[in-house]
């Protein structure tokens, strides 16, 4: 029997086996499939405060993701995100599908045509500062297009990508919609913790009263974008095509039947419109931002892989400019990029366990051996494990892109279970699944259409002892709500024409 520790402030998981050594696991380590290699596809944490089984098995992990009302996701937890109201993250098994029908509207095709040519005019403007001025920050600089298309997204209007010149200007008299969202994103564990309410005390310090301040800003936007889109709806006009025009029209707000008694049967209320347009940004700007990062950097060590890209886009590109690209005819055709993008997340996934958890009931799950009874009120993790688990991914540490595509240049979906970068498998799958694979393969071959990254040696150094340095960078990782990568600044990049 093992007895097993779970010690949060240290980071890690401790792993005690009586006759055997203690060992601690790091959590940024966790999820690289040692302990499933040791322990089994599905093992058990028991603690004073629960039992938690970690599931690496696919068929377990398919069945449970399959039974979303069986395996519910914990939502107290994310009782802290609803800043600006209530939202889909935090609703309650019952509430959650009511949630989601008004969210899934707003990720329609039209709004991926949007995402695509903004992507594409963002990554032009990225690529030619990078071109003219060098990098001097490529985290920041992604990170400022990803927020800059969210932005542009949810209302309707395009921001002028700068790139990181190493200084901060703050002018913060104005703030803009896209400039209050960067600082509440940017600010969030704080915003999380003290609350708009708190931050805009003049006792605090300065800089967290702009945090304050810029919360004020965001939420004064979203009043003013709902009384437009009401106006417009009542006018029975089309409304701007914002993500409010969306969370508006998607349900029956203004229906008296949509509620009964105390309780929303369909729609959405104006605080969780509110709730959930913050959740949207919150759930969709790191994830993008650290993906594109970790993306810089492993095609910087990888140059075969951007040679291999650039194959594809040579042929379905043919040396056109990009402002001609038509998402729908470009999009399906860039098989290669979206592998690259499906196999960043599959060696670094932002989210690295999928919590579930069973009621008062015990349930069955099948596995790829045999049925087992989890107890009732028991944590049920579907971990990232397997993306590392050489069963599925054959020298799962290597980054190959070209294991997503077979020789006829189609894509290989992953094998159920064993991919779950976005949850894929179940209802609650990322509703930004699709935002997040437009805006990448736009920014990818908008970067790779007519440039190559590079890693600037130094001096002496071989291609291997480049791509061993850079690799080191990458995964010095650490775990600030997402996975992501200490510090890339220690890789100095430079990008030429190809
Ligand atoms: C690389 C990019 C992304 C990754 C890897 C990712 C991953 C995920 C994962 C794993 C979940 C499920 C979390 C859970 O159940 O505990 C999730 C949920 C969610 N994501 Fe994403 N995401 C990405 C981009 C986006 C984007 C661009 C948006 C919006 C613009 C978005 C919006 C959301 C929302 C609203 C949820 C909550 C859905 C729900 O509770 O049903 N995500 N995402």
């Amino acid at each position: 029997m093992f007895l097993r520790h779970h010690l949060p402030g240290l980071g890690g998981l401790l792993v005690w086996e009586p006759c055997h050594v203690i060992w601690v696991v790091p959590v940024t380590e966790l999820y690289k499939a040692q302990t499933a290699l040791r322990l089994g596809k599905i093992w058990g944490l028991v603690t004073p405060r629960g039992i938690h089984v970690q599931l690496t098995d696919p068929e377990a992990i398919s069945d449970v993701l399959a039974r979303r009302m069986d395996f519910q996701r914990p939502s107290e937890p994310y009782k802290i995100l609803e800043i600006f109201g209530p939202c889909i993250s935090s609703a309650t098994a019952e509430n959650w599908a009511r949630h989601r029908k008004a969210i899934a509207a707003p990720f329609n095709e039209n709004i991926m045509s949007f995402v695509w040519s903004e992507s594409v005019q963002q990554a032009q403007d990225l690529v030619s500062s990078w071109m003219k001025d060098g990098v001097h920050s490529c985290s920041k600089d992604v990170r400022t297009l990803s927020l800059n298309v969210l932005a542009a997204t949810g209302f309707k209007k395009s921001f002028k990508f700068q790139h990181w010149k190493g200084e901060e200007s703050h002018n913060d008299s104005d703030l803009s919609y896209r400039d209050a969202l960067q600082i509440i994103l940017d600010n969030a564990i704080l915003l999380l913790i003290l609350r708009p309410k708190l931050l805009s005390s003049t006792y605090l310090p300065k800089s967290w009263q702009r945090v304050g301040k810029a919360a004020s800003a965001f939420q004064t936007y979203m009043q003013q974008m709902l009384k437009e889109e009401m106006d417009s709806f009542d006018q029975g006009k089309k409304g701007s095509g914002s993500l409010m025009t969306s969370l508006v029209r998607a349900g029956d707000e203004y229906s008296p039947s949509s509620v009964s008694g105390n309780t929303r049967t369909k729609g959405l209320s104006v605080d969780e419109m509110f709730g959930n347009i913050f959740v949207i940004n919150f759930a969709g700007h790191d994830t993008t931002a650290n993906t594109l990062a970790f993306g810089v950097l492993l095609l910087a060590a990888h140059p075969e892989v951007q040679a291999w890209v650039a194959e594809e886009l040579k042929q379905h590109c043919n040396d056109t400019t990009p402002e001609s690209w038509q998402y729908n005819e470009l999009f399906p055709k860039l098989v290669r990029c979206r592998a690259v993008m499906y196999e960043i997340l599959r060696l670094f996934p932002p989210i690295l366990t999928l919590q579930k958890g069973t009621r008062s009931d015990p349930k069955t799950i099948r596995t790829s051996e045999r049925t087992i009874t989890i107890p009732p009120n028991v944590q049920v993790n579907c971990f990232v494990s397997t993306h590392y688990h050489p069963d599925y991914y054959p020298n799962p540490h290597r980054f190959e892109p070209s294991r997503w595509v077979d020789t006829n240049e189609q894509f290989i979906p992953p094998r159920k279970g064993a991919y779950l970068a976005w949850a894929d498998g179940g209802p609650q799958v990322c509703p930004g699944l699709k935002f997040s694979q437009v805006e990448f393969v736009a920014v990818l071959a908008c970067v790779l259409g007519g440039c190559r990254i590079e890693a600037v040696r130094l001096e002496g150094e071989s291609d291997e002892g480049m791509r061993e340095r850079v690799m080191e960078v990458v995964n010095d990782c650490d775990l600030t709500l997402l996975l992501r990568m200490k510090d890339a600044e220690r890789v100095r990049l430079r990008v030429l024409r190809a």
